[in-house]
């Protein structure tokens, strides 16, 4: 399956300059979803994942149905103050903004498997985020899955000790 076909370019969204990648008409078609999903997890079927870590809000797109193919749970990384529970937070800097993230300080028990999912890697700093906030509650980072790698942005370089794998690059 041509999963190109599904993402839709958008120039200058949401500042100029941007070439946005919209995942949109992936997400409505039943079939490109199950073949992402699908594909996404036969990286990781033979690693015993237990917890999907994904940040907000395309994370979440990904990263729970990802979860649900794996056997594994999902845990939630929050833009602040979205969580309710006790929190860790980082700072962030991504392709065209800054935001902090949060995640419950409970939601990994030291030493668990963890599989970190987003839709994109672009500049890595959203994700790289989602890396320090694993490793302060001492998960073990087996890998890393996006859908989307915007490989000019050179991402990868910022994760260069992990197992990270993107299904199409731009
Ligand atoms: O590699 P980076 O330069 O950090 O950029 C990638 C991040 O940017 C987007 O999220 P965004 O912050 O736009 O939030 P959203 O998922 O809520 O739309 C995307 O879903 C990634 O999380
Ligand atoms: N070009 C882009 N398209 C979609 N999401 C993004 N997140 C960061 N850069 C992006």
């Amino acid at each position: 399956m041509d999963i190109k076909e599904f993402i839709r370019n958008v120039p200058d969204f949401p500042r100029k300059g941007i070439q946005f990648k919209d995942i949109t008409p992936l997400l409505a078609n039943g079939q490109a979803l199950r073949f992402v999903i699908k594909s996404l997890a036969d990286e990781f079927r033979d690693k015993d994942i237990e917890l999907v870590v994904g940040p907000e809000a395309r994370g979440f797109l990904i990263g729970a149905p990802l979860a649900y193919e794996l056997g594994a749970g999902f845990v939630p990384v929050r833009k602040e103050g979205k969580l309710p529970y006790h929190t860790l937070k980082g700072e962030y800097t991504l392709e065209y903004g800054e935001d902090k993230l949060e995640i419950h300080t409970d939601s990994i028990k030291k030493g668990q498997k963890v599989l970190i999912v987003d839709d994109l890697l672009a500049t890595g700093g959203t994700i790289k985020t989602v890396v320090d906030l694993v490793e302060k509650l001492e998960g073990n980072i087996v890998g890393l899955a996006f859908l989307i790698e915007l490989g000019f942005l050179e991402g990868r370089k910022v994760l260069a000790r992990y197992d990270v794998r993107s299904l199409l690059e731009f």
